[in-house]
């Protein structure tokens, strides 16, 4: 081809001509200035020149330079991705408006197309390309694997980095296969090497039955999924949604994260499919039946969180990551702080001095807290604990309050076992406790005994003891029995333990206590008002003993608090122990579980 260059063309202009003329042909592009025997400058087939690290000055955005018509080779290359972000098969990707559901790729815009968001890259676009694409692009065929069904990459979700992976429902029902396996471990291996949050977006069958050479059983296969989780607990926070069935493989997933989001009539975890516990057990089921958000918000306490529809299930992460640092190593973000949205004024007149009178916590939690910042997790699942993120001027905690509009706020066995993984996360991010004390124990009877109470209750124990983070305890009204060793007692190293005037601590509650010791000696009285009498009188001695006075008196709380004043002693507190530094004895791990 016969170039020329018009006399007098500046340096740049030579430059781009001979840039774009690289670009287009594909090949490098010599450029010799005078009688020079070396070439000045090479460009090479992308147009880019060797004293130049950069592409060349007609490629950049915002050159003067004309724009350049992308190589047949990038062309191509384009066709491809754009064919791979097509998804499976069409008769697949049209299913999902009729299940309210969005298409993966879609999603993710939902996820990371806001102001504070960014998609910033993918990893393994091509992988197990060649498995369903070997006659280019262009076919449609039923088997199409683009990405291998799973996305993974890297993006900014409000303002925070994080990991993020993707199951594509219409490659085959989100199954996971070899490619998808590896890219999923990578994504986690290098989550551990960030030290960034990691979001799973779930939606998926569970492992590729008819494709499981390779990634079954093998060392980096799926079965690596839950070595790398365990890895990763505690290390960074692993935050799950699901969007469909979770089976089988997918299934732990969502229950290895710490914090697991399902989305109203679409998601469901199982360990098999309605298919395979028909053919085991002859139990007929339908998948939402089986393990539906009923099922997993309120009975078996595996999902934290129901969101009404795909949206919704973002807000709702995105409230909750500001809660937590991106790693175990950082302290969360602070905000702003805001004033309650109820008066403090009103705490003493919201709690009722009679011990067993219900009352609804959340309302004396509204007037500690800063407005709009309360963020309950698993309401629905052991509610007479409520286990909830809140900030007290700008600074995250983790409350723990008993409820005693919920059973009277005695603590049954699936409470402990959630306030118990609530304390152990809270203490892994670095998020300073507030226990809330209003019970008259844990529950008792055969019932419970089956259920494990006193397994549940020692988990409960166990986290509060062994959590380093500043801990403040307020005896609200009733602290009785072990309950008051679960709330954060004296005995667990809080930084303080405040008591408001109706506070009582006991070994257990008046009643229980009179019926224990003095049963035989009331039933001598013969006269029924008289044996009447007699026991309100020593339960009345008994109330001045456990009183809170009498605790303060002791030095067994810190101090008694005007409840108008609560909010203002437990900001003063959270600041004045901010940086409080605790430590275990050496071990290598404790043994409870
Ligand atoms: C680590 C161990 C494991 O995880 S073993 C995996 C255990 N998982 C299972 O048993 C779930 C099997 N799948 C199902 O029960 C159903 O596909 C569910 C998820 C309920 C969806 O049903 P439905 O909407 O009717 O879709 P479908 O069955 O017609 O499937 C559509 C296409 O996807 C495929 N598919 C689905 N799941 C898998 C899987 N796990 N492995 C391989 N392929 C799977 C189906 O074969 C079907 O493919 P095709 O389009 O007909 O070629």
């Amino acid at each position: 081809m016969d170039i020329r260059i018009a006399q007098g063309a500046t340096d740049d202009e030579v430059s781009a001509i001979a840039a774009a003329l690289a670009a287009h042909l594909g090949d490098s592009v010599e450029v010799y200035v005078g009688d020079a025997s070396e070439p000045t400058v090479v460009y090479d087939h992308e147009g880019r020149s060797n004293d130049d690290g950069d592409a060349s000055t007609a490629r950049d955005g915002d050159s003067d330079e004309p724009a350049l018509e992308p190589t047949s080779r990038e062309r191509r290359l384009r066709d491809e991705i754009e064919d791979i972000l097509e998804g499976g098969p069409e008769k697949y990707r049209e299913q999902l408006p009729e299940e309210d559901k969005l298409f993966v790729r879609d999603r993710l815009d939902l996820w990371f197309g806001g102001e504070d968001d960014a998609f910033l890259f993918e990893d393994g676009t091509f992988a197990a390309f060649d498995d369903w694409h070997p006659d280019g692009v262009g076919e449609e065929t039923d088997d199409r694997l683009p990405a291998d069904g799973l996305i993974t990459g890297g993006a900014t979700f409000e303002g925070r980095d994080l990991h993020f992976m993707a199951n594509d429902y219409t490659v085959k029902r989100g199954s996971m296969a070899a490619k998808g396996v590896e890219k999923f471990l990578r994504m986690q291996q290098r989550a551990l090497k960030t030290g960034q949050p990691v979001l799973y977006l779930m939606d998926s069958s569970g492992g590729r039955i008819d494709q499981q050479t390779g990634f079954f059983a093998n060392r980096e296969g799926i079965g690596k999924y839950y070595y790398n989780h365990s890895m990763l607990s505690g290390r960074v926070p692993q935050i799950c949604v699901l969007y469909g069935p979770c089976i089988a493989g997918a299934a732990y997933t969502p229950v290895f994260a710490d914090f697991t989001i399902m989305v109203e009539g679409m998601s469901a975890m199982a360990i098999a499919s309605p298919r395979m516990v028909q053919m085991v057990t002859g139990e007929e089921i339908d998948l939402e039946e089986l393990g539906g958000p009923q099922v997993h918000a309120r009975e078996s306490g595996s999902a934290d969180l129901v969101a009404r529809d795909e949206e919704h299930a973002r807000e709702l992460v995105a409230q909750l990551i500001t809660y937590l640092p991106d790693n175990a190593d950082e302290t969360p973000p602070q905000k702003a702080g805001k004033p309650p949205a109820k008066s403090p004024e009103g705490i003493d007149a919201v709690v009722p001095q009679e011990p067993n009178k219900g009352y609804d916590m959340v309302d004396v939690i509204d007037r500690i807290v800063d407005e709009g910042s309360y963020f309950e997790l698993r309401p629905d699942y052991g509610a007479e604990i409520i286990t909830a993120y809140a900030r007290i001027d700008g600074r995250p905690v983790g409350i723990v309050a008993n409820q005693p509009a919920t059973r009277a706020g005695a603590i049954f066995p699936d409470a402990a076992e959630k306030a118990a993984e609530f304390i152990w996360k809270s203490d892994a991010f670095n998020i300073p406790l507030l226990y809330l004390c209003d019970t008259p124990g844990f529950m008792a009877g055969s019932q419970v005994e089956k259920e494990g109470i006193l397994e549940q209750g020692k988990k409960m124990i166990y986290a509060t003891s062994s959590a380093t983070v500043p801990k403040q305890t307020v005896v609200v009204r009733k602290a009785y029995g072990a309950g008051i060793y679960a709330m954060g007692g004296p005995a667990y190293d809080p930084e303080s333990v405040i008591g408001l005037p109706s506070g009582e601590i006991a070994i257990m509650g008046p009643e229980a206590a009179i019926n224990a010791v003095y049963a035989r000696k009331l039933a001598e009285i013969d006269d029924p008002d008289e044996r009447d009498r007699r026991a309100q009188q020593l339960r009345e001695e008994y109330r001045e003993d456990i009183d809170i006075h009498r605790m303060a008196s002791e030095v067994v709380v810190d101090e008694i608090v005007p409840p108008s004043d609560l909010r203002r002693e437990l900001v003063a507190r959270f600041d004045f122990y901010a940086d409080v530094e605790k430590s275990l004895p050496s071990k290598k791990h404790g043994t409870i579980l």
